[in-house]
């Protein structure tokens, strides 16, 4: 990877009055990859992105790209670009103006800038678009031409605020697959050739057409977890686990992050709290005896929901009453039981249960993850 280009937030911090967004985070980005800041709403996701960007002045700590200092340039400085949520493409402009629009600002040469813009509408596949007006696309064609007109610049890293929220859920993973794509091929266009003068101080983004880094804000954990090489979780304006997306699955650090990437169950031992994979626990009858180590617990099925591949069992303990185990949902999560056990249709299909039965949870101690406490 290319060292010059790694970017690092040094115990950033962001107030807004009395208010806490972004809590002395420290985060490094290697140059190139893709990273994903996710959480709930109002983790700090986005003014990480803003403050990134240089839309949103930090009230402490630094941000580096590569050698260079960025914290206190314009955005137009730093070698960043963002992409909004709301593609903010001008109405009156076609698609190729759009996009070469920031060019045209800066002085360059029109078929200078309607090249490069012309190359970047190829990369997005919008080229029998480039005359049409943004009202006539869809929003995912919108999409592509703003992220098109974001790159124009040629930024050493993109920012993408929550890039996939207007789409509709099948497009969403279509533009999953072309992000991914996207970012990949980046690396490899030819640079471009700016004028004297239109670079800004400090160097100029994909010098050597060299890698450029994603930086995704999202609140789902499946497109995090689908996108990224490095997936950090953030709460109150904290990170709380930063790592390569299977690491932050497979051995999730608090009980914030297993049960906000889902998929999980937390279990308070007499050795404190663990998680384990929903879909490595098992439902035995109420009098086996439960795993090797003895742990495993009574449970009653609350409810059954079949899923095609999967059937998911969620239970509660016995005599739980439906209010109880809404209070014991966590937060965001639409469990109706506190515990959820995965099973491959054909293995239920085997045994079925029902709700109301009772059963005995439990899970090998090697699946058993401690949580930070
Ligand atoms: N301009 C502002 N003035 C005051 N408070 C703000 C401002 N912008 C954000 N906040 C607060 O800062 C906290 C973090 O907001 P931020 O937008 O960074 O979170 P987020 O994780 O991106 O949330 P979402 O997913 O809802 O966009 C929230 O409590 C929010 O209300």
């Amino acid at each position: 990877m290319n060292a010059r280009t790694d970017l690092e937030l040094i115990a950033l911090s962001k107030h807004y009055g009395d208010a806490v967004a972004v809590d002395r985070i420290d985060l490094k980005i290697t140059g190139g990859s893709y990273c994903c800041l996710l959480g709930p709403s109002g983790c700090g996701k986005t003014s990480t992105l803003r403050m990134i960007a240089g839309h949103e002045r930090p009230t402490d700590g630094n941000i580096l790209l590569g050698p260079r200092e960025i914290t206190d340039l314009t955005p137009a400085q730093r070698g960043t670009a963002m992409m909004f949520q709301s593609y903010a493409l001008f109405p009156h402009l076609t698609v190729l103006q759009n996009v070469a629009f920031s060019a045209q600002m800066k002085g360059v040469a029109k078929a200078e800038r309607e090249a490069r813009a012309a190359q970047l509408l190829d990369l997005v596949a919008m080229t029998p678009y480039a005359q049409r007006l943004p009202a006539a696309l869809s929003g995912g064609q919108q999409q592509r031409v703003a992220l098109a007109r974001a790159l124009m610049t040629q930024p050493q890293v993109l920012l993408l605020d929550e890039p996939l929220s207007a789409l509709d859920p099948f497009l969403r993973i279509r533009m999953r697959a072309e992000l991914q794509r996207w970012h990949r091929e980046l690396g490899s266009l030819p640079p471009g050739r700016p004028k004297a003068g239109d670079t800004p101080s400090g160097g100029r983004a994909q010098p050597d057409g060299g890698p450029i880094t994603f930086v995704h804000v999202t609140h789902s954990q499946e497109e995090a977890m689908a996108l990224a090489d490095l997936v950090v979780v953030m709460n109150h304006g904290r990170i709380e686990q930063a790592g390569p997306a299977r690491e932050v699955f497979e051995a999730p650090r608090t009980e914030f992050v297993a049960r906000f990437i889902g998929a999980h169950n937390v279990f308070d031992t007499p050795a404190g709290k663990v998680a384990v994979r929903s879909d490595r626990c098992q439902l035995q009858p109420l009098d086996a005896t439960g795993s090797p180590d003895g742990s495993g617990l009574p449970v009653q099925v609350r409810a059954i929901e079949y899923q095609g591949a999967q059937v998911q069992v969620h239970v509660q303990r016995p005599g739980a009453g439906p209010a109880a185990a809404a209070d014991d949902a966590p937060e965001g999560e639409d469990r109706v039981a506190p515990w959820v056990v995965c099973l491959p249709d054909a293995r239920f299909f085997q045994a079925p249960v029902q709700p109301g039965d009772s059963l005995r949870l439990c899970w090998a101690p090697g699946d058993a993850h401690a949580l930070a406490a």
